[in-house]
């Protein structure tokens, strides 16, 4: 049977000064660490309603979650940036209503350990999931935490530092979606699926133009992790609520540039707070071709597809686009055609493309998804913040 001890944030602070990694409490709450579990597991009850809204963004390293939280972070106004005053090898961003922390400050083993029992940063075991259970549900509960921080300069684990409960929590990294208890945590999961060619593609011009690797390595690099990626990463997609797929196009017969994309976002219908995005007519299957008179294109042009699918045994939608911009300005006459954006005013789609047109992505599908996702995710936090202010209201009147 398992024994429950109470703590006062006090206690469980010296419990866990030993381990580096304390509690705090932002509110009068009473935590409760369970015997059976070992010691990290911990529980807090909620003080109050003000809970975190927990957003899960699962990809392989270099497949652009960092472009995506600058969009993301863009569309609640505002500048996210390290923690002040903080370990400038920090993962974390932090702006007035979103708080992004990377889960590799979850690596249990550092670079040496990996490399010495052989494992890569992608496999569960070089990775402390009940820590990121008891962190991550901690701050959907109001509580701060002191997270640990991997370092990517060094390859060590350093001190830990202090995480406040945020409005929403953004978890990015490799494993959001991979443990069932962290997976329940989150209100709303997005999964980047990169196509293999198209990872390539940018790794080259990350890694050899801006880190200056080569060729071989980075080839080599890439094969090293495919293993684990398949066993671990990718199966993930199959939780999310959203995917964002990019492949090659299909414009552009045998291209083996990778610089036209053809880009699919793949929504799960039923999510709670979350209708999917549709082209024209809401569950109708559409191409459209929208060069000519009030879209500019170059070759090889742009062409959208709109429809219902399967996915994973679930039921989606799925909007695609593939080819790229050549002006932006003009994105504004597909915006126009697209319903349900959760925009607050005719053009906010547009407007937040030409605010970043220098991120990677903003010509093509990617930067448009990813803009649209952030208005999503929006729309979500607002939505559960109003449930929780009218529910009382109406428990009051019964
Ligand atoms: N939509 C895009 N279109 C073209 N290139 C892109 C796009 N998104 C990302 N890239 C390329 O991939 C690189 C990595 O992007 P980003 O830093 O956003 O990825 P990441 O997943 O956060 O990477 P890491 O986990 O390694 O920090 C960028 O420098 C850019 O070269
Ligand atoms: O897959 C990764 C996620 O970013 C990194 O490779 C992992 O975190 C290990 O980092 P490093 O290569 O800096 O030791």
């Amino acid at each position: 049977m398992a024994v429950s001890t109470v703590h006062t944030i006090q206690s469980l602070n010296s419990i866990f000064r030993q381990k580096q990694v304390v509690f705090h409490s932002t509110s009068k709450r009473t935590c409760r660490r369970s015997s059976s579990r070992g010691p990290w597991v911990i529980s807090c009850s909620a003080g109050d309603k003000s809970q975190t809204v927990v957003i899960g963004l699962a990809a392989d390293s270099g497949c652009g979650k960092s472009t995506f939280m600058r969009r993301l972070t863009s569309v609640f106004g505002g500048a996210a940036e390290p923690p002040k005053g903080g370990n400038p090898d920090s993962n974390t961003l932090i702006s007035d209503t979103t708080t992004v922390i990377c889960l590799d400050d979850y690596h249990s083993l550092d670079r040496k350990g990996r490399k010495e029992k052989g494992v890569t940063a992608l496999d569960p075991r070089a990775n402390d999931f009940d820590l990121m259970y008891e962190q991550v549900k901690a701050i959907k509960q109001g509580t701060a935490v002191e997270k640990p921080i991997y370092n990517h300069v060094t390859g060590l684990l350093d001190p830990p530092e202090l995480i406040k409960p945020p409005k929403i929590l953004v978890i990015e990294g490799l494993h959001p979606m991979y443990d069932p208890r962290v997976r329940d945590l989150l209100d709303f999961s997005i999964y980047l699926d990169i196509s293999n060619e198209v990872k390539f593609a940018w790794k080259i011009q990350r890694d050899m133009a801006e880190r200056g690797h080569s060729l071989e390595s980075i080839k080599a690099s890439i094969e090293a992790r495919k293993p684990d990626f398949e066993a671990f990463i990718d199966p993930q997609k199959q939780h999310a609520d959203a995917v964002i797929e990019v492949l090659p196009t299909k414009l552009i017969p045998n291209d083996n540039e990778g610089k036209v994309l053809r880009v699919r976002l793949i929504m799960k219908e039923g999510v709670k707070y979350f209708s999917p995005i549709y082209l024209f007519d809401e569950g109708s299957t559409i191409t459209w071709i929208p060069c000519g008179r009030k879209l500019t294109c170059s070759y090889p042009g742009i062409k959208f597809f709109h429809g219902p699918d399967t996915y994973f045994g679930h039921e989606v939608t799925v909007v695609e686009m593939d080819g790229q911009f050549d002006r932006l300005d003009e994105l504004i006459y597909v915006e126009s055609h697209l319903s349900n954006l959760s925009s607050k005013f005719y053009g906010e789609v547009t407007q937040q493309m030409l605010k970043h047109s220098d991120f990677p992505g903003s010509n093509n599908g990617t930067g448009l998804f990813q803009t649209i996702i952030g208005l999503k995710i929006r729309d979500l936090y607002e939505q559960i913040l109003a449930s929780k202010v009218t529910a009382p209201t109406r428990a009051a009147r019964a």
